[in-house]
């Protein structure tokens, strides 16, 4: 299996770089792009650790060196929020930059599985859709937005709070991936129950958890590490089930029947061919009903945004 990591000498990409190198498994390739020149060393960095994972290193324009044969490609390259900015202000720069990448993407691996860590990630997914359509090689079965780290956060702000192991704690996290759109489904933890105050709490800290780490960075980015490792999750789940294992399921932010909105997260089964079956939400709580009902306006605004980006 080859993964690309594009944008792989960020705060992000050398973390997943480093999460992929280690824990991939035997025989993978990972090969990294980023503009920056420092690319090549972070490819030599990485290859001294001893693991059976081959690492290639490309920066400059071009791309398609880094992304010929790869099974799966990640993209965190971009501009991250400082303080004082929603990840909306962050369209300008990084619209371009994955309209540029994923363009190189469709001639280069149309086949891959493709996830989009780049905010603001509930417009740039509709920016990457778009783009592979008009390069004729979109499945939507075969992109995704990660939405992953508000899983994470989820898991472990609940194991936190419950007095349990965060690995014991999944919880499904829909919609998109800024402010309001994030939406947890705490009604569904298995083995913990909440009172109504706790739910309000634990989904505002969730919903904020980003701006949380941009405010403690206070200028110098945001979250990079705990991200390096949901994208890690993610990408290992890819490649897991592109080999073959049965019922890997992750929640990620994708085109499904428009139920809800043209993208959305949900929970997904994975298989050889990306996803296999997208999973109802299952039963929400009136709480969950009603955030859900509220944040529609504002995912389809950004969906279009980057619809209308492309055209
Ligand atoms: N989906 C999610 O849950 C999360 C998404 N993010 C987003 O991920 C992105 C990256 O964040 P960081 O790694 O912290 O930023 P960073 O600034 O540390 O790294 C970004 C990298 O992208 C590279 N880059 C910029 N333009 C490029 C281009 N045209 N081609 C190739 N590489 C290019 C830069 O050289 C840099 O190495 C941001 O947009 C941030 O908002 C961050 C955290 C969570
Ligand atoms: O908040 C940000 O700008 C980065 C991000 O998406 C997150 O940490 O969830």
């Amino acid at each position: 299996m080859k993964v690309a990591v594009l944008g792989a000498a960020g705060g992000i990409g050398q973390a997943l770089a480093l999460l992929l190198k280690t824990q991939l498994p035997a025989g993978s390739a990972l090969s990294l792009y980023d503009i920056a020149p420092v690319t090549p060393g972070v490819a030599v960095d990485l290859s001294h650790i001893p693991t059976a994972v081959t690492v290639e290193g490309f920066s400059g324009e071009d791309a398609t060196p880094a992304l010929h044969g790869a099974d799966v490609v990640l993209i965190s390259a971009g501009v991250a929020r400082k303080p004082g900015m929603d990840r909306a202000d962050l369209f300008n720069v990084n619209a371009g930059i994955v309209r540029n990448l994923i363009e190189q993407v469709a001639s280069t691996a149309p086949k891959a599985l493709i996830g989009v860590i780049t905010n603001p990630v509930n417009t740039t997914v509709a920016i990457a859709a778009e783009v592979l359509k008009k390069a004729g090689v979109y499945d939507k079965n075969r992109l995704f937005g990660v939405s992953t780290l508000d899983i994470i956060r989820a898991n472990t702000f609940v194991a936190a709070l419950k007095g349990k192991q965060p690995n014991e704690i999944e919880v499904p996290v829909v919609g998109g991936h800024s402010g309001v759109t994030i939406l947890p489904l705490l009604s569904q933890v298995k083995g913990v129950s909440f009172s109504e105050q706790e739910v309000a709490d634990l989904t505002k800290r969730i919903q904020n958890a980003g701006t949380e780490v941009v405010e403690a960075k206070a200028g110098g980015g945001s979250a990079t590490l705990s991200m390096g490792q949901a994208a890690a999750r993610f990408g290992l789940s890819l490649i897991r089930a592109l080999q073959g294992e049965a019922n890997v399921v992750e929640c990620a932010y994708v085109e499904g029947d428009g139920e809800y909105a043209r993208f959305f997260s949900q929970p997904l089964l994975l298989g050889k061919n990306g996803i296999v079956e997208r999973r109802p939400l299952g039963t929400l709580s009136a709480f969950e009903q009603q955030a859900l009902n509220g944040m529609l306006e504002t995912l389809k605004k950004d969906i279009s945004q980057g619809e209308e980006f492309v055209k």
